[in-house]
Parts: C-alpha cells; structure tokens; sequence
C-alpha cells in the first residue's frame, strides 16, 4: 500500500469534502484526531442534513406561514367584534378563517414532525455509515463508549428536539402572526410589543450562554458515565467477585458522577426557569404599564384592547417556545458532539460506489514490503512495527507466533489491509494495493479475530449453507444450534463452542485466504488437535492459503513456514516443508 497524501492536507486544501470517487490514490487514514468542529463545518453538516428535505420544509413553512396569518386575521375580527355587533358575513370570515389558520398550523405540524423524524433517521444512517466505512484504527482510537454515548445519548437529544419541532414551528408562526396583526393595529403598539420581544430575547440569550455551558460539562461527563456502565455490564462477573472493586466503583465514580451530571443540569434548568419568570413577569409589567398609561399614550381603545388580546393569546406560544430554549440547547450541544464524530470519521476513503466488492484474483502471492507502522505516529514511544519483506505464497500455511505484544496482530491487521502503514507497500501477485483496489483485496480474505464478533446471519459464499449443517456435527454443535432462515439459531454457547461458530463462519465465505487469531487457545485438545492437524491440512488441500497466529508451540511443525515476532520485528522465519499448492475447490463437505 502506498500512502499518497494524509487527511489532514486534502481537508486543508479542500474544505473537508470528500476525495473525487475515482482516479486518485488517496489512501484512508489510519489515526485521526478529534477535531473541533468550527462554524464552518457545522454549518456545512447541518446544511447536508437538510438539503434532500427543502421541498418539504418550504411546504410547511408556507403551511404555518398561512395558519398564522390566518390567526392573526382571527384576532382583528374578534377585537372588532367586541366594539361593534357582528355580521353574517363577519361570522363566515371567521369561520373560513379558523379553518385556514387551524389547516395551516395542522399541515405545518405534520409536515415538520415528519422532517424532523427523517432528519434523525438520516442522522442515524449517516453516523453509522461513517463508522462502518473509517478506517479501523479511527474506530478503535475513538473508543467504544464515545461511540456509544454519541449513537446513544447525543441522537436522542436531537430526536428529542425533532419530536416536538413541529409544536415549536406552530408556535412560531402564531406569534409571527400576532406581530403582523399589532402592525396592522398601530405601529406604535408593535413598537412596544417588539421592544418586550426583545428584551426577553436577550434575557433568554444571556441565560443560554450561561446554561449551554452547564449543558456542555454534563455532556462531556456522560462519556465517561458510559465508559462506567460498560464496566458494570461487561465486568459484572468480576464486580461480583471483587466487593471492594464493586464499592469503589459505585461510590467513587458512578454515585459522584450522576450527582455532577444531575447537578449540572439542573443549574442549568434553573437559570432557563430564572429567565422564564422574569419574561412573564416583563409581559405582565408591559401590559400593566400600558394599562395605567392609556390616557397619556394617545393610542385608540382598539388597539390597547387588541394589544392585550394579542399579548395574552400569545403567552402561550411565547412560553412553548422559551420552553424549546434549553431542548434546543442541549439538542445543540448534542449535534455539536455527533459531528465532530462525524467529522472525525469523515474518511478520505474511495466513495464505496467507486470500490470494486469482487475480490481480485489471487495467483501467486501476497506480500509487505519496507512497512513502517505505529499505533500513535508521532510519539517517540510507543509500539511500532517494521517489516522490510514478507511474502506469503498461495498456498501456505503460514504460522505468526512470539511473545505477547510483539506484534503479531498488528501484521495481521496489515497484511488484511485494515490497517494503513506509515510507509510501505502491500503487493497482491507483485502489483501494489491502491486505496480503490483496497476494499476489493480485504474480499480474499476471512478472519476469527483473538476478540471477535460473532454474528448470527450467515453470509456464506453460494451453496455454502447446505456444507453447513454438515459442519455444525463436525464441531459438535449440532445438538445446540439450528440454521434458521440463514442464521444461527443462536451464538449463546460456551467460550470455545462459540470461537467453533466463528470458524464455521470463516469457512463458510469460502475465502482464499483464512487467518487465525489465536483460534485454538480456547479449545479443548481434542478440538486444538483437530483444527492443526485435520482442519489446516484440509484448507491446504482445498488451496487456501491460511495465516495462524499462535502460541501452540507443540503444533508449529503443522505449518509450512513458522515466522517469529520479537518487539515489532520478523527476528525468524523458519521453514517448513515444501509448499505445493494445491487446485482451490469448494471447501468439503465432511
Ligand atoms: N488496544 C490497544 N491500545 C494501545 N496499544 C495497543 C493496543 N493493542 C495493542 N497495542 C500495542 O501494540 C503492540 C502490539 O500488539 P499486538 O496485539 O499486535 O501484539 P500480539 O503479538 O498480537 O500480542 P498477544 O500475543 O498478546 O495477542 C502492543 O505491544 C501494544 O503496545
């Protein structure tokens, strides 16, 4: 693999879009930072989230734009109909009137809601596909529990926000509404309404500055707060066998933790109330002062009357939408973070339409030359590996074995193209792997990691589902799992029973290529012999080539060639028996 030119200098030069699909060799980046996500980018996120929805949002704004117009009209017919008798036509202007204001506002309800439930949708979609197409080692540097925290806890913020935007846009117009409506009465009466709007504009403006960074702190906390209901579920049986672990770990982080969050919050919902009171208190106060002032302000009863009908109509609106401030501010706080993420996961990636899904034909080799790669570039310490040559015929079955951290996963995860090396190349049959031929070269392989996943669904090369069944009374599962619908009946088993399903899984894709992590260490002997001394052979047989890592040293004479690890480093690569390729098929049935 070749490394062309880093993230950080096309964003630079390009203002954060994506590389062009095709003709170019950019290659993923394997470590990125987190990046604040400036005004700019946010703005750019946010406008990418709207733009397939702007026909939709013009409807309803439109919509609410008429209802509230319709409402404002209302209001000068009622106020005139409290000085003068009413007419029939009078009567069905009003009732049309209530009609189209009560349809505008309904259409632009329904019209928002369901914008907004698609922006979260699309939302969800769009984090979930920037994390599945980054590059490894960005997943696994952005840790699990942030990635859960911003899937979580930041999307339902804002589906919190969505969920009542439409009551919020209605609320809107109606007050717009009322304001058009006071212009239409006397100038001078909106005069006085605008300058209350804006005074409790800027007493709300000053409370959120003060709340979102209330709101921010006790987001940031919650990060860690996932990080500890991990432990508590993924360490339960430790917890329970370590009383003072437990203890400390509910009293002096998780107790101490949610109290600052809960404390946090609550400051924070207490300036919002602070600044709600006070602006009723301003509404009342405008409409006492205008009370006492009628005689001097030389203002029809008309318009004081239509002013007061105006005002108190509105206080509801006007408190549903300071009501909206801190939703909306922690749904701000919460966009801010799932950007960054999504910015940080904004990969240089060849687009996924632009990569080829067929694996390329394997002929001769694979193989690493003058690689250089370390987990954190940049700092001095640290593990890096370096690997002037290695070659892995077609064919072979190659052991990777050495000391703990010495680096055999870390080859594997390169060789496997997961991972982009510093400096170097990986070479299918003497021809580089390009950034767009990556995604096709990771299709030669299957893989059970040391920590693997084990998913239910087979997704098996064709005609692999009936080798299945087969399979399943091979590795003595069959009395446990069933194939339902093509998946696993279930993956809850023993330790070692489910690393069997894993296998299973590997062999059904049918790969040319199979690596193992570490398989056999959690097999009983009969399985750990079974898998070097049957199941190696017979993949060899069937020409794959397979990539072990291990540390079954009594088995290291099953392999062809035996490559040792010390400190990042190939120290030797003892060999084995001739290599003779044999012609692929299908793997048995046995
Ligand atoms: N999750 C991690 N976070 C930080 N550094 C890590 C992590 N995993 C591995 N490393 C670093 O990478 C080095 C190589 O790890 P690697 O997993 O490749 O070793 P290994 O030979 O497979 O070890 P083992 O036999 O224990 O599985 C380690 O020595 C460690 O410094």
């Amino acid at each position: 693999m070749q490394r062309q030119r880093p993230l950080a200098e096309w964003t630079r030069n390009h203002g954060g879009e994506h590389p062009p699909a095709s003709g170019t060799k950019i290659m993923t980046l394997s470590i990125s930072r987190a990046p604040h996500p400036t005004r700019h980018l946010l703005l750019l996120e946010i406008l990418q989230l709207l733009r397939p929805f702007w026909k939709a949002i013009l409807g309803a704004t439109v919509a609410g734009a008429v209802g509230g117009s319709a409402m404002a009209w209302l209001l000068s017919i009622i106020n005139t109909s409290l000085s003068s008798s009413v007419s029939v036509a009078g009567l069905v202007g009003f009732g049309l009137l209530a009609v189209l204001s009560l349809a505008g506002q309904a259409l632009a309800g329904v019209g928002n809601s369901m914008i907004g439930q698609k922006i979260v949708a699309r939302l969800r979609q769009q984090i979930c596909r920037r994390i599945l197409s980054a590059p490894l080692a960005t997943v696994e540097n952005a840790k699990a529990h942030r990635l859960l925290a911003v899937l979580n806890n930041d999307v339902e913020k804002v589906a919190e926000f969505a969920h009542h935007f439409a009551g919020y846009a209605t609320a809107l117009t109606v007050v717009l509404g009322c304001l058009a409506y006071l212009f239409l009465l006397s100038p001078a009466v909106l005069a006085f309404a605008l300058g209350l709007v804006a005074l409790g504009a800027w007493l709300n403006h000053v409370a959120m500055s003060v709340w979102v960074v209330r709101f921010e702190e006790a987001r940031k906390l919650e990060d860690t707060l996932q990080k500890h209901y991990r432990s508590i579920i993924e360490g339960a049986k430790e917890l329970r066998l370590n009383r003072t672990r437990r203890r400390l770990l509910e009293l002096q982080k998780i107790i101490p933790l949610t109290e600052r969050i809960a404390g946090l919050n609550s400051r924070a919902f207490a300036i919002f109330w602070a600044a709600d009171t006070l602006s009723i208190a301003l509404l009342l106060g405008m409409i006492g002062a205008i009370l006492a002032a009628r005689p001097y302000l030389g203002i029809g009863n008309d318009a004081i009357t239509g002013f007061i009908i105006v005002m108190l109509f509105a206080k509801g609106p006007v408190e549903e939408l300071a009501g909206a401030l801190p939703v909306f501010s922690q749904a701000q706080v919460a966009f801010k973070r799932i950007s960054a993420l999504s910015i940080e996961f904004r990969t240089a990636a060849p687009r996924e339409e632009a990569c080829s899904a067929q694996a390329p034909i394997f002929l001769r080799d694979i193989a690493l030359r003058g690689i250089h790669h370390s987990r954190f570039p940049g700092e001095p310490t640290g593990f890096a590996l370096d690997i002037p040559s290695l070659t892995i015929a077609r064919g072979e079955v190659v052991f990777i074995v050495g000391g703990n951290g010495s680096g055999k996963t870390t080859l594997i995860k390169l060789l496997l193209g997961l991972y982009e090396p510093a400096s170097g190349t990986v070479l299918l049959d003497g021809r580089s792997v390009t950034a767009e031929g990556l995604e096709a070269y990771r299709q030669l392989f299957s893989a059970v990691f040391a920590e693997y996943h084990l998913f239910e669904d087979i997704v098996a090369a064709p005609g692999a589902l009936e080798r299945a069944t087969a399979w399943l009374h091979r590795l003595d599962l069959a009395h446990l799992v069933d194939l339902e619908a093509g998946r696993f009946s279930t993956v809850d088993l023993s330790t070692g029973q489910r690393k069997r399903l894993a296998l299973l899984h590997a062999i059904l894709e049918d790969r040319d290529i199979l690596v193992f992590d570490e398989w056999a260490a959690d097999q009983d002997p009969g399985y750990r012999n079974l898998f070097y001394t049957t199941i190696l052979p017979e993949l060899r047989g069937a020409g794959r080539t397979v990539i072990v890592v291990s540390h079954d040293d009594r088995y290291f004479d099953t392999a062809d060639r035996v490559v040792h690890m010390e400190h990042g480093r190939i120290a030797t690569i003892v060999p084995g028996h001739q290599v003779r390729v044999a012609e692929p098929r299908h793997l048995f049935v046995p």
